[in-house]
């Protein structure tokens, strides 16, 4: 790998070691909208300092353009979560404008207790790094996964964690667009920080106390299952998307899915524009206004945050010191089925659209149904529990270091001596349902939602594609592989997009974009092991 092709000039991207910049620029906007909040204030943010001030641990995150590690301070001895982004792929990807989003909202809510703090920013030749609040104790996801259906006490309280710390951002003129299981962590004392804010909008001053259903023009950011109705038809957000949002994610606590899933973008914005959910029986009566006054088309009919707070559900929170409490431990819930009546709405939140949900949940209520995805694929069960994947036992284990010389010979550690690597490539991978015979490649709002993830696609002797990752000690796992001798798995190269292709499976559909130039040889190599009957292919026959 040539390190050099990373280099980005400077001045392409902001001088974020100059303290300055924070000092005068963003934390003066800050006081102004953080009046209330003494208890939690900022300290000094953005004083210089470099990577070298940190000795860097394992990789705790990653998403499509960073990666998270922890680091620990040389001097405090205290630990951090640092972003790490590449600045080459920011500049290629135009996300410049997204990197500037998340330091300068992050700043802006810098002390709310329920909110990751960003502490410091730098940057060297290559990398931006986001010094950030370590939250030991993992994303909610992982506790959905462990759990399933989390216990009332649980979802009451950190419900009301998130809701206030969505209140307090969007106080500060912040709407975050991306509220989901993964981006809410907890800390040492599992209190909820909410984190990502790469897709937030920042509302002019003068829009930080409008109300909930004022629209502002958005641009097609968030994650499909969380997605307001709004952006979908008009292009827009509210403050009440992030309220539609934190619905979704309660729901999901309770009953271990969210409510508008399938297994493709397309499928679940047709959901959400139906408002097509089901409350599955064991839910709580006290919740289910929650979701019935929520999920309404119509901004103007959700109901404020503050008349959130009023809910039943909500009557044991004590909001003022939510967190200094003890939460209530993570528990698995244990449905007792008292729950949902055949009509359970309160009048004030009756219509048209209430209709629709009260019928579903005496559907719920009839079937004793529960909601839930389809099972997994052993493929997407790879690609989404990456953590917990090694590679097979009788696999090597490479370490990925980025000044070694060949990583080639490093990812053939990966395979059993006979088998060698032909073509590797980072590429951008996502998964999707299968496409149907002359279906087109996902395109419009679809793909802008499809979730992407780096990695990179090695193509052996054999006919193995293989994806991989970094893992714990920078060590190469493998994510999900496939042979392509399979008939089974069919390939399809996209025309209108040369570095677009797809795997398509029986289940799923890979859709790989390559980014780093390969293309030709990737689409070569596939083309003659999809042409091919033998059992392997001789390295050499593959050289450029
Ligand atoms: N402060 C933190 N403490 C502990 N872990 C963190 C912290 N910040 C992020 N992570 C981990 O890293 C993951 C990715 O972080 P983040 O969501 O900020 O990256 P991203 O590039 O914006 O991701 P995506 O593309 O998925 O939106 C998180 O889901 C979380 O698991």
């Amino acid at each position: 790998m040539d390190l050099d092709q990373n280099r980005v000039p400077m001045s392409a991207l902001p001088d974020y070691a100059d303290p300055d910049y924070f000092d005068h620029g963003a934390i003066n906007k800050q006081t102004s909208f953080h009046r209330s909040s003494p208890r939690h204030s900022t300290s000094h943010i953005g004083s210089a300092k470099s990577p070298n001030n940190y000795i860097f641990g394992d990789i705790i995150g990653d998403g499509s353009y960073s990666e998270v590690k922890r680091a620990t301070d040389k001097r405090s001895w205290k630990e951090f979560a640092i972003k790490v982004l590449d600045k080459r792929y920011i500049v290629k990807e135009n996300k410049i404008k997204y990197v500037n989003i998340e330091r300068d909202s992050m700043m802006r809510l810098n002390g709310f207790p329920g909110i990751a703090r960003l502490f410091h920013t730098f940057q060297d030749d290559l990398k931006l790094y986001y010094v950030l609040e370590y939250a030991p104790n993992g994303e909610l996801l992982q506790y959905i996964k462990k759990y399933r259906f989390l216990n009332e006490a649980s979802v009451q309280f950190y419900a009301a964690e998130i809701l206030s710390s969505i209140e307090f951002m969007h106080s500060c003129g912040i709407i975050h667009r991306d509220l989901k299981p993964e981006n809410i962590l907890f800390d040492h004392n599992m209190h909820v920080k909410i984190t990502d804010f790469g897709t937030a909008k920042i509302l002019p001053p003068k829009y930080a106390n409008s109300p909930e259903s004022t629209m502002f023009s958005s641009s097609f950011v968030g994650t499909a299952e969380y997605v307001a109705p709004e952006l979908l038809s008009k292009q827009v957000v509210s403050k009440s998307s992030d309220v539609w949002a934190f619905a979704c994610v309660v729901f999901q606590m309770i009953t271990g899915s969210p409510p508008f899933h399938g297994r493709d973008p397309g499928v679940i914005f047709r959901k959400i524009m139906n408002l097509e959910y089901d409350l599955p029986k064991h839910m709580p009566i006290e919740m289910v206004p929650l979701f019935t006054s929520i999920f309404r088309l119509q901004t103007f009919e959700r109901p404020s945050i503050q008349e959130l707070k009023q809910f039943s559900f909500f009557t044991d929170i004590s909001w003022k010191d939510l967190f200094f409490q003890s939460p209530p431990p993570l528990q698995s819930f244990r449905p007792n089925y008292r729950h949902i009546p055949v009509n359970p709405l309160p009048p004030t939140y009756r219509s048209n659209m209430t209709a629709a949900a009260a019928a579903s949940a005496a559907a719920a209520h009839a079937s004793a149904s529960i909601v839930r995805h389809q099972p997994k694929s052993v493929s997407d069960q790879k690609i989404k529990n990456r953590k917990s994947t090694s590679p097979p036992a009788h696999y090597g284990q490479a370490t990925l270091r980025n000044n070694q010389p060949s990583m080639d010979l490093l990812y053939s550690k990966l395979f059993p001596s006979n088998e060698s690597v032909l073509v590797s490539s980072s590429v951008l991978l996502s998964l999707t349902a299968p496409l149907p015979e002359g279906g087109k490649f996902p395109s419009g709002i679809t793909k802008m939602f499809l979730k992407k993830k780096s990695r990179v696609m090695l193509l052996t002797n054999m006919g193995r594609c293989v994806f991989v990752t970094k893992g714990k000690n920078d060590r190469v796992l493998i994510d999900a592989e496939v042979s392509l001798y399979d008939p089974s798995v069919e390939v399809r190269f996209d025309d209108n997009k040369s570095k677009r292709f797809l795997l398509n499976l029986q289940t799923e559909a890979w859709i790989i974009e390559d980014t780093s130039e390969h293309v030709s040889r990737l689409r070569e190599v596939i083309s003659k092991f999809k042409k091919s009957d033998r059992p392997s292919l001789d390295p050499s026959s593959h050289e450029d």
